[in-house]
């Protein structure tokens, strides 16, 4: 290559004309059209929020995902940066950063996932449901976009309050005339991946041997482990129980509480996000036998929402499996996680119909 070619090269390289890692070259070509000529397979996926906590490893995890051949990173700030680091990875992934409401219907076009992390965090002393005033309209506009650009995406919703936040979304899909219940996910993951970890610590088992259902929702008495369907199957003592219910139920304060006002879990949440998405893909491809726990569209109690075990298929969600038989201190749970999943599914609905 001339030397006048490549300074002008290196140059773009650093000061990118916009944030797509388009570098000219002069051949007429940039990379982004080189890699997708070569037709890499693999699924498009965006990620909203993707310059915060959860959103940057979540990215980076992303990145590593055979399965994934674009990766779009969205945020209302510093996407430019998180996109040039990542970029920089030897994977296949190409990636592109996109920045501010203007570029979130470019980032949306085309997407087969769209995992959502915006919205700001607790500090100690906050419950989830403290976050609804700030959240509920991140969530509902980024739902219209999806409904505008990519109504056929599958959409992971980690945002809080997750037991609100899906029932927006929902109704934003409905009101757009979009809304397949299939494809909308509330993330719950981290119940379990924290319910495994613990469960395997009381009973010195490998944590990736253990499978806890967690079902119900995701804040506080919402979240219901089913001890009594561990497997491998475990006998627990009722003080172990009551400690494992609890300190599944409070992962995310215990969290927040060592944060000290620094956020909530990012990290483990990146992790339990791109466990869940890559199920979600795996789904999409064909796979058999694919099941997770989510928070989704339900009838298996009388709620509208409900987080219980799903089977991830081509279209998304193929079947929402039921509770299966459960012991009296988890029907007593239930009932609880009931009254306050209702409430907060209601008070999503409002918001959302408003
Ligand atoms: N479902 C779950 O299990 C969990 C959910 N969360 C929730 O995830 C959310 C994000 O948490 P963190 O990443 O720690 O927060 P963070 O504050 O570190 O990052 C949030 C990101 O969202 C971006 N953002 C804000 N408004 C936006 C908009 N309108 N469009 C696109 N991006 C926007 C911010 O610029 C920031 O980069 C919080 O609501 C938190 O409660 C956190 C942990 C677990
Ligand atoms: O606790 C929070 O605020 C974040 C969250 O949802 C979790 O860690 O489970």
């Amino acid at each position: 290559m001339d030397p006048n070619q490549r300074i002008a090269r290196i140059s773009a390289h650093l000061n990118p004309p916009n944030l797509h890692n388009q570098i000219a070259d002069g051949s007429g070509l940039n990379r982004v059209a080189c890699r997708a000529k070569g037709g890499s397979p693999g699924f498009k996926v965006a990620i909203l929020g993707a310059a915060g906590g959860i959103g940057q490893p979540l990215a980076m995890l992303m990145k590593m995902n055979p399965l994934v051949s674009v990766l779009h990173l969205y945020d209302v700030a510093n996407a430019p940066g998180v996109t040039a680091d990542i970029s920089h990875m030897d994977t296949s992934a190409v990636v592109r950063g996109f920045l501010g409401q203007p570029q979130l219907e470019e980032a949306l076009t085309g997407m087969d996932l769209v995992i959502i992390p915006a919205g700001v965090p607790r500090k100690p002393g906050m419950t989830r449901d403290d976050l609804f005033n700030i959240n509920a309209g991140i969530v509902r506009t980024l739902s219209e976009a999806i409904a505008k650009c990519c109504p056929k995406a599958i959409v992971n919703i980690i945002s809080n309050p997750v037991n609100s936040t899906v029932p927006i979304a929902a109704e934003v899909f409905k009101k757009a005339g979009t809304f397949d219940p299939k494809k909308l996910m509330g993330v719950t993951m981290l119940d379990v991946v924290r319910a495994n970890t613990f469960v395997a610590e009381v009973m010195s088992l490998d944590p990736r041997e253990v499978e806890v259902p967690v079902v119900g929702g995701h804040a506080g008495v919402t979240i219901l482990p089913l001890l009594s369907q561990v497997k491998p199957p475990c006998s627990f003592t009722q003080k172990e129980i009551e400690y494992l219910t609890d300190r599944i139920q409070n992962g995310g304060t215990e969290v927040v509480e060592a944060k000290a006002g620094a956020g909530s879990a990012t990290l483990s949440m990146a992790y339990a996000a791109v466990e869940f998405a890559d199920a979600c893909l795996r789904g999409l491809r064909g796979d058999a036998n694919i099941v997770e726990c989510a928070y989704v569209a339900s009838h298996v109690t009388e709620l509208p929402f409900f987080a219980s075990k799903v089977r991830l298929g081509r279209c998304g969600i193929d079947e929402v499996y039921g509770l299966g038989p459960l012991n009296e201190y988890e029907r007593m749970g239930l009932e609880k996680a009931k009254k306050e999943l209702s409430v907060s599914i209601h008070k999503g609905v409002t918001f959302a119909k408003k």
